[in-house]
């Protein structure tokens, strides 16, 4: 015989998720509650978000229905990630928030006016809500990270490379902002790899990429294009500031110390430079860079191309 089966239906439409202490914040006022129902609400909201700027947003609106605070400050240098809610204030009490020996980041919570030890009390009970959200948020954040990175020279990927640069054409062109690219690669590498093997070789992309990198704001618009080519991205940088950045980076890769089996290996780059056109694409952006570097490379090397 058939068991009887019945199928429902359920949609969590936003104003089902909203009496379920799942939605957007409301804009009313809320009302302040009591330590126990704070927690078992966070424990709720704080679970809709892998994103740890968005559980970390959450908690510092929520807790201030108990504890009103003037800012709170969140850095985990694994992830190499620090947000900051709110504005300054004169106090401080800082956590350090770990889980079974895992670190798991450190809040900072400000306020003009002195904590009590009544609030001090409720802060760290709070904490204990942050706990699984942050550790999912944390290693959500490594996975998708690690899909999008180079191993070898910790600089982003070709997938990376990607979506950043269209989402930075879109905003350039948004906010009417200049948008520069430089592509840079390294010198006869074949002949490095040649000589000193490809572990040394290895070594020495590894040593261009951190060259590059100290000389750059933000290292997250470096990207590994190619074998021994690097791409980087510079935001709001025109063509004459980008050409700048571009000879600095020269400079930089050719005074890093490379060694192989003790001896130090002589190593240059060259760069080819493009700034965004009107109604340009990524493509005709990227061919303009790669165009300009190949001009670099036939007249002599160790030297940058401006694309025309
Ligand atoms: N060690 C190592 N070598 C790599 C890697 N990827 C690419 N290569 C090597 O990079 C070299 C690139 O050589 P070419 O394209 O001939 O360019 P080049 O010798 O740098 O010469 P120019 O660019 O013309 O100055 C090749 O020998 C590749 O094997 C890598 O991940 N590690």
């Amino acid at each position: 015989m058939k068991t009887p089966t019945q199928t429902n239906a359920i949609d969590f439409d936003s104003a089902k998720l909203q009496r379920l202490g799942f939605g957007q914040p409301s804009l009313v006022p809320r009302r302040p509650t009591t330590i126990t129902q704070l927690r078992q609400q966070l424990g709720l909201q704080l679970q809709t978000s892998l994103e740890p700027e968005r559980i970390l947003g959450v908690f510092f609106r929520e807790i201030q229905r108990l504890v009103p605070l003037d800012a709170l400050q969140y850095r985990h240098q694994a992830s190499d990630l620090r947000l900051e809610f709110g504005h300054r204030g004169h106090h401080t009490v800082s956590y350090s928030l770990s889980h079974e020996g895992e670190h798991l980041g450190e809040l900072i919570f400000r306020r003009n006016q002195r904590l009590v030890e009544e609030e001090l009390g409720q802060l760290e009970s709070l904490l204990a809500t942050l706990l699984y959200p942050m550790r999912n948020a944390l290693l959500y954040r490594a996975a998708t990270r690690s899909a999008l990175r180079d191993p070898l020279t910790e600089t982003g990927n070709r997938i990376a490379m990607d979506q950043t640069l269209q989402r930075e054409i879109d905003m350039a062109r948004r906010h009417l902002n200049p948008l520069s690219l430089l592509m840079l690669d390294i010198d006869h590498f074949k002949v490095i790899n040649d000589t000193h093997g490809h572990a040394a070789g290895d070594t020495v992309l590894r040593a261009v990429a951190a060259a590059i990198k100290s000389q750059l704001r933000n290292v997250d618009m470096v990207f590994r294009f190619g074998g021994e080519e690097f791409l980087i991205l510079l935001s709001n940088t025109g063509r004459d500031a980008a050409a700048m950045v571009g000879e600095r980076l020269r400079q930089a890769a050719q005074t890093q110390d490379y060694r192989a089996d003790g001896t130090r290996i002589e190593l240059t780059v060259s760069l080819g430079c493009s700034t965004l056109l009107a109604a340009e694409s990524a493509e005709s952006l990227l061919r303009r860079a790669d165009s300009a570097l190949y001009v670099a490379k036939r007249e002599g090397r160790n030297r940058l191309a401006m694309a025309g």
